[in-house]
């Protein structure tokens, strides 16, 4: 992620990032030579030494054409090809640090409810409240609850389809958790109630994947005035932002979960259990 403090004309055109010795990034010119302390960094980095290593002498004077260019654009001192490629990072990698660093400057600034002693900190445990709100346990007991008192085969249909879509949903950002693996922010309290172990990991929100799939859930299967769509469709939005004002997570996380969360809906309804299909499921089983 760029630095602020940024050495050698960063922020002008023509300028890629680099590791400082301290391990920020700072940018240096493609025009001109890198400054003393990075070359210095590259030839003694046990990465590139390893790969070095482990090129064949093959290799090795195959790729000196590009060894050569190398050496005009950096004043004279030859790179080997792999640190070369490491000093022009593309556009799509400049641009997702950025995106980045934005999102983890503006999640910091929003997580003002984060503990109580921040800016919003008066208004923590409402937004703990909603957090319970959008939590998987009320969620899989309500459906439980309501397919166990539905005396309709209708109001049964959707209350499984709906404990499915919850289940479903808790294996899918456990999956995607445990794959990314992104931290929570640092200013988050990890205080929630009933975590799995993958809850540490905050990319993508969990509450904000559920928010949506569940909110389309209803809108497509109950039956409910205008009024209170609305209030369906606020409550999930406040789901989410709730997430970011805790400081649970970062904007891009609950961004990400909102999409996936409505994606997932859409699995939900190509995979919808029907009470013929059902039997036949069971059928098969038994
Ligand atoms: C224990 C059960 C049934 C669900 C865990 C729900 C949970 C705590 C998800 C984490 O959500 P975030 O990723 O939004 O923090």
């Amino acid at each position: 992620m760029p630095s602020p403090k940024a050495k050698n004309n960063s922020g002008r055109s023509g300028s890629v990032p680099g590791v400082s010795s301290n391990g920020r990034y700072e940018f240096m010119s493609l025009n001109r030579s890198p400054p003393p302390h990075l070359l210095q960094r590259q030839g003694s980095d046990p990465t590139s030494a390893r790969l070095r290593a482990s090129e064949s002498p093959t290799r090795r004077r195959g790729s000196g054409s590009s060894n050569a260019s190398s050496s005009s654009a950096t004043g004279g001192q030859q790179l080997p090809e792999e640190d070369c490629m490491r000093l022009n990072p593309s556009f799509v990698g400049i641009a997702l640090s950025s995106l980045l660093a934005i999102d983890l400057w503006l999640s910091k600034r929003l997580g003002v409810c984060a503990c109580e002693d921040s800016s919003w900190g008066s208004i923590r445990p409402l937004m703990k409240l909603v957090e319970i709100s959008g939590h998987g346990i009320p969620w899989l007991a309500g459906a439980l609850y309501c397919l166990y008192k539905s005396d309709s085969a209708a109001g049964q249909e959707v209350m499984l389809n709906l404990l499915m879509a919850l289940v479903m949903d808790l294996v899918l950002v456990g999956v995607v958790k445990a794959v990314v693996r992104r931290r929570r922010p640092s200013h988050n309290r990890m205080d929630m109630f009933a975590t799995f172990s993958v809850d540490r990991y905050s990319f993508p929100s969990g509450h904000a994947t559920r928010a949506a799939m569940c909110a389309r859930f209803l809108l497509a299967h109950l039956v409910l005035a205008a009024p209170l769509r609305v209030l369906v469709l606020l409550w999930a939005a406040l789901v989410g932002f709730s997430r970011v004002l805790l400081g649970r997570h970062n904007v891009t996380d609950v961004a990400f979960g909102f999409g996936m969360g409505y994606c997932q809906y859409n699995l939900v309804e190509m995979l919808w259990v029907s009470p013929v299909g059902l039997q036949l499921l069971l059928g098969q089983v038994g």
